[in-house]
């Protein structure tokens, strides 16, 4: 699906489904404001689905966009670029922690390869969409073209639009791909405006020797950057397959009004590109947690995203996003199923 079509396709927030959802929520029996961030979620999604008392989504389903990096050459992450296409391997036969995860909280798992660097065996839950074998080097060229860019990001706008038609009603970001947090921090560097050294962390777990040399990757990054590139253009320069793809993936949400729940760092960096290209697709967004990587605190407040659990996790998968999924159904099923001071008869002043 197109970019433009789908930016155009994108509305803001249902102004008169979140002012009943407000009104309920201070009708039902509990304290104003009791449930803190849950009531204002819980607001939100009447907004995104336009009725009040929203959906609770039952059927969640997680997208594992995988992909490798050029940058891996620099030294910036102590694991072998062969563990992408091993872990993708692990996703599939139902190994991995986002495979737990998933059983867990009844999500489904799907696995889109949108540049892994070696060969994967064809698998039912595995969606080939190679763009490239891994991008460039992005501490020394654009690490995409901009056409590349673009069919990352159409790839994760129909893996969006695909997954609800097939009866998703929420949608979990994942990723996997050695060295994508130096992505992930020139990204956010690029669209927040901060200094390489505040948002970039020790990914998988680096010494101080190499969190230097991360972060004059980065640098050496943001400043071949034109300050006057479009977020396509930005995303090219500096970005990851797998980062693109989640930039549609959450503009295709958008798109389907449902919303998308944010894993770490690498999705947050995604959707910084998303929101930059379409500000109303915020109101879809769902952060998931907190990562423990620094870019991605400064990512969700340049967001304005309360993450709804600070675990310090910083795995990524789509581990943070599953886990938070039962949270954002409880949000919508109070605004539908909690009685209120009237029907229960519970006094109030
Ligand atoms: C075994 C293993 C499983 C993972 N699952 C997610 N990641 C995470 O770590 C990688 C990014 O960290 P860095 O930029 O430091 O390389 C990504 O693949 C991310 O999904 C993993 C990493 C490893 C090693
Ligand atoms: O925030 C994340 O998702 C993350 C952090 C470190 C390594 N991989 C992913």
């Amino acid at each position: 699906m197109q970019l433009s079509s789908t930016i155009a396709g994108i509305g803001p927030l249902d102004a008169d489904a979140m002012a009943a959802a407000r009104a309920r929520q201070a009708n039902l029996t509990k304290p104003p404001g009791s449930l803190g961030e849950l009531e204002e979620l819980g607001v939100r999604l009447a907004g995104l689905a336009g009725r009040c008392p929203p959906p609770v989504p039952t059927r969640p389903a997680v997208a594992v966009f995988a992909g490798d990096h050029g940058v891996y050459a620099q030294g910036v992450t102590p694991w072998p670029q062969e563990v992408t296409v091993q872990m993708v391997a692990n996703f599939l036969a139902g190994g991995a922690v986002i495979n737990v995860f998933a059983r867990q909280a009844g999500a489904e798992v799907v696995v889109v390869d949108v540049g892994v660097a070696g060969d994967l065996d064809p698998h039912p839950a595995l969606r080939s969409h190679k763009i490239r074998r891994g991008t460039r080097d992005l501490s020394v060229e654009a690490a995409l073209t901009r056409d590349e860019a673009l069919a990352a990001i159409e790839v994760g706008i129909a893996t969006a639009v695909d997954l609800v038609d097939a009866g998703a009603d929420c949608l979990l970001t994942g990723d996997m791909g050695i060295a994508n947090t130096t992505a992930a921090a020139a990204l956010v560097a690029a669209f927040t405006g901060s200094a390489p050294a505040r948002v970039t962390g020790r990914g998988t777990g680096i010494d101080d020797d190499t969190l230097a040399r991360k972060t004059a990757v980065v640098e050496a990054a943001l400043g071949r950057l034109d300050r006057s590139a479009d977020p396509v253009g930005v995303l090219a320069e500096v970005g990851g397959l797998e980062h693109a793809a989640l930039a549609g993936f959450v503009l295709g949400g958008a798109l389907r009004r449902v919303p998308v729940i944010l894993d770490g760092v690498i999705a947050d960096a995604g959707a910084l590109v998303a929101t930059a290209l379409c500000a109303d697709a915020a109101g879809a967004l769902v952060a998931g947690h907190r990562s423990a990587e620094p870019g991605g605190r400064v990512a969700l407040d340049h967001l304005g995203l309360v993450p709804l659990l600070d675990l310090g996790l910083r795995l990524g998968e789509g581990s943070g996003a599953v886990l938070a999924q039962p949270l954002v159904a409880a949000a919508a099923r109070v605004l539908g199923e909690v009685a209120t001071f009237d029907s229960a008869g519970v006094a109030r002043k």
